[in-house]
């Protein structure tokens, strides 16, 4: 599933007329058509359309005419269709044209008295701010919506008001609680303030033959594209056939980082877990992760030229390298990973473990000039905005749009595959590809959600994954093991160690091939 610009949207559509003969006239009855049989399938069987009360702001484009469609068939199903053609100011209610001097009021009725309102006003083709009457028509339905909580408001293709491209908002703006978008979810759905608009998000089928979309550089995680990408599972396996994890991470105040790690790892399906710590912390994971191995390095009084001997000697076999989880700051461990660096950088590919590096590893990494240079290959890199910034020297968002340029640059320059995380988690691959999350859930916002994260990357990629494959897959799981969660405990509360068990179980539903977005 692409995610498009307008530009790109309209690109498929000419396309789609050019080589398929696929005319506006004919997407638009797809559209409509589309939409129609999401909302009846989003509906039934919990309502019947019969007597139905759905009134339609129709817009003066092709976002107008997709309503129109819709309201055909819905009507057909046995809806009670009101139509408010917003430029003419005309109102019909069930096919009887409204005198004009009775527009107005008749118009409050039928949004006092409307089931569904569906918002077919604008879409792709906005090109200026909301008028001050359109402002005012959607600031009526917003208060409706407040005060009848069974009002349910549908946008066609994205709420009106949105920025298609950057996810900035008209401050009349429409708060959808669904959005039935068509073809291709839009690029400004995945940025905010846009995201928080949208309710929940449809993808209608115009009919475009996917082909089109081959070239487009962006794509949206979704269960289908995750199904894709799992390692698969052989009866006839054992655990070397799931490769051997380690864990370089964990020191004193953070000693239940590379628990979470290496559980997480474990979640995915990797075969082993090797946790790299001292004797010191060893009896903290011997009794909370029975399932580990050791590798026993020697405390920092030793030096960092031995603790680094100690783990390169143990890494030998092992398909996947994890550096970072509660790894701390000291000028002895930043010394341990620029050796390790070393030796993975002279390792031959075959042989080399693939290395994520997570949370302290990259702090350590940014304190050093031009890092990137000391990274092997393929290395994939999971920071935060803020451990972003200390990569980038700079200011990073959490969640507009200018997200999406600053991993796709940082990626090429840096030649790593980039999870730039937020509530829309981007992945970026140097060679300009990028994926994005559009499940989002703030539960995760918790101490040790990104340790997980970084588990489940490197569990994917002891068992083959490619590393941009390793991290999308990760991603989707993570927030969809979190929203089982949510579901029994809502969206506050969640500890990094409840998504553990739930890991299996989202690997499980992308694995039975799932419907395609949403889940
Ligand atoms: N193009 C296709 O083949 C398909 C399009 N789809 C749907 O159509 C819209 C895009 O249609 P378009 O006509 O380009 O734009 P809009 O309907 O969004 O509206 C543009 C329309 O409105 C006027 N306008 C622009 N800004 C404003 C404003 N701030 N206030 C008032 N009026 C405004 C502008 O002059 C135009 O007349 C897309 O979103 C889909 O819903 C089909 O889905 C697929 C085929
Ligand atoms: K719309």
């Amino acid at each position: 599933m692409h995610i498009v610009t307008v530009a790109e949207m309209r690109e498929l559509e000419a396309q789609a007329d050019r080589q398929y003969g696929l005319s506006s006239p004919i997407l638009m009855e797809n559209a409509g058509k589309s939409a129609a049989d999401i909302f009846m399938a989003h509906l039934l069987p919990h309502h019947s359309m019969n007597g139905l009360e759905v009134l339609f702001l129709i817009g003066p484009g092709n976002n107008g005419g997709d309503g129109l469609v819709m309201a055909r068939h819905l009507q057909e199903a046995g809806a009670f269709i009101n139509l408010y053609y917003w430029k003419e100011q005309r109102l019909r209610i069930r096919d009887k044209d409204i005198a004009e001097p009775e527009v107005a009021k008749t118009l409050d009725e039928a949004i006092k008295s409307a089931d569904y309102i569906i918002d077919s006003l604008l879409g792709t083709g906005r090109s200026r701010p909301l008028s001050e009457d359109m402002r005012a028509l959607l600031k009526r339905v917003q208060q409706e919506r407040k005060s009848r909580a069974e009002l349910r408001i549908v946008a066609i293709d994205l709420p009106t008001g949105l920025n298609a491209d950057t996810g900035a908002v008209d401050p009349g703006a429409l708060h959808a609680d669904m959005t039935i978008t068509l073809a291709c979810p839009k690029q400004g759905f995945f940025f905010f303030p846009g995201r928080d608009y949208l309710g929940d998000v449809y993808i209608g089928d115009i009919g475009l033959p996917a082909d089109l979309e081959r070239d487009l550089p962006t794509e949206m995680l979704t269960t289908n594209l995750v199904h894709s990408l799992l390692p698969e599972r052989r009866l006839n396996s054992n655990k070397g056939t799931f490769g051997k994890v380690m864990i370089f991470g964990g020191s004193l105040p953070y000693p239940g980082s590379i628990f979470l790690a290496g559980s997480a790892a474990a979640r995915v399906g990797a075969g082993l877990i090797t946790l790299a710590v001292t004797e010191q912390m060893l009896p903290i994971y011997a009794s909370s992760l029975h399932e580990a191995t050791f590798a026993i390095l020697p405390d920092e009084q030793a030096g960092s030229f031995e603790r680094a001997k100690a783990l390169i000697a143990h890494l030998e076999g092992y398909r996947a390298l994890l550096i970072g989880p509660g790894l701390g700051q000291s000028p002895t461990t930043r010394e341990v990973i620029l050796q390790v660096l070393e030796h993975l950088r002279a390792l031959p590919e075959e042989k080399r473990p693939r290395l994520v590096v997570d949370a302290d590893g990259l702090n350590n990494l940014s304190a050093m000039e031009h890092w990137w240079t000391l990274l092997p290959e393929n290395t994939v890199i999971t920071p935060h905005p803020g451990e972003m910034g200390r990569l980038a020297a700079t200011k990073v968002s959490g969640g507009d749009i200018s997200r999406l340029d600053l991993a796709r640059e940082k990626a090429k320059e840096w030649k790593v595959i980039l999870a730039l995380k937020g509530a829309c988690t981007i992945i970026a691959h140097p060679e300009g590809q990028a994926r994005i999350n559009l499940l989002a859930n703030p539960a995760l916002a918790t101490a040790g959600t990104g340790d997980v994260l970084a588990g489940m990357v490197t569990g994917f990629l002891a068992q083959g994954v490619q590393p941009f494959d390793a991290a999308s897959a990760s991603v989707y799981l993570h927030v969809l093991a979190s929203t089982f969660v949510s579901q029994e405990l809502g969206h506050a509360g969640l500890l990094a160690s409840d998504l553990l068990p739930q890991i299996p179980k989202a690997i499980n539903r992308a694995a039975v091939n799932a419907p395609s977005y949403p889940d």
